[in-house]
């Protein structure tokens, strides 16, 4: 029996910055395919840093990442990056074409998909975020929830082997913080979710990686790791007022 190569395999990775800043001390994780995994960790721990590794926008330190077997390396860029969807923090970094529609058949279309299969996975990607209405609008006519669901919906539509997101949460009011919840609860995807919102880890992803100073301090179910006060506070991170882990 041979066993699927896992969605996401980091090893051993370290990197410094060109300013000589050694952000990343020797990394492992793994994650296998249909795992939900919260990276979390305080400022300047070097969550992006790794982040950035994974579709190969940074290169060139030691050690190595391979997404579902392939590693990622100059020769294969184009594939990596159709196999790991960076949601990144800020969605009108993701959205720039006159329509919502446009822009999540952009990567498929992109990949030389013919115009029925870009349609289909239009369609496709906008219900799994739940703005299939929207198709036809203009990105900046949006709300800021709303567009952080279209900036998701743009990497779906390439069928990612690994959904990475950065600080999803952010800047959203309570409502578009659950509807946000709801929508990635539902997707049939291998997660990586970078984030200081605990309770957010722990409603979506059952296991938490800890980086802290450019390592992996932590690794275990989100629910144990929360309960943990004194290990919380170790690495700077905080639940909110009155949030208890039950
Ligand atoms: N371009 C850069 N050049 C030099 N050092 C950098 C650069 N970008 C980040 N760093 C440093 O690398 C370390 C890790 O930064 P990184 O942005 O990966 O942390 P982070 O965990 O994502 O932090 P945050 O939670 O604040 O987003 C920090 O000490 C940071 O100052």
């Amino acid at each position: 029996m041979t066993t699927a190569a896992p969605s996401l395999l980091v090893d051993d990775l370290a990197f410094a910055y060109p300013d000589g800043h050694q952000a990343l001390f020797g990394v492992d994780l793994r994650i296998a395919p249909g795992e939900r995994v919260a990276l979390l960790g305080p400022n300047g721990a070097g969550k992006t840093t790794l982040v950035l590794h994974l579709n190969g926008i940074l290169r060139g330190g030691r050690g190595r990442v391979a997404v579902a077997g392939l590693p990622v390396a100059e020769a294969n860029l184009q594939e990596i990056r159709r196999r790991v969807g960076i949601v990144f923090q800020d969605p009108d970094d993701q959205l720039f074409m006159p329509t919502v529609g446009e822009d999540v058949a952009f990567g498929p279309r992109n990949m030389g998909l013919d115009e029925a299969t870009v349609t289909r996975r239009v369609t496709q990607a906008l219900e799994q975020v739940g703005m299939a209405d929207a198709a036809d609008r203009p990105p900046h006519h949006l709300s800021f929830g709303q567009r952080r669901r279209v900036a998701v919906a743009t990497v779906l539509s390439m069928q990612p082997e690994i959904l990475v997101l950065d600080e999803p949460s952010s800047n959203l009011d309570p409502a578009g913080r659950r509807e946000l919840a709801e929508v990635l609860q539902a997707l049939p995807v291998t997660l990586l979710m970078v984030t200081h919102d605990l309770p957010y880890a722990l409603q979506l992803c059952p296991r938490s990686v800890v980086l802290d100073r450019g390592v992996i301090v932590a690794d275990a179910p989100t629910r144990e790791l929360l309960a943990d006060a004194d290990r919380l506070a170790a690495h700077r991170l905080e639940l909110p007022f009155g949030f208890s882990v039950r």
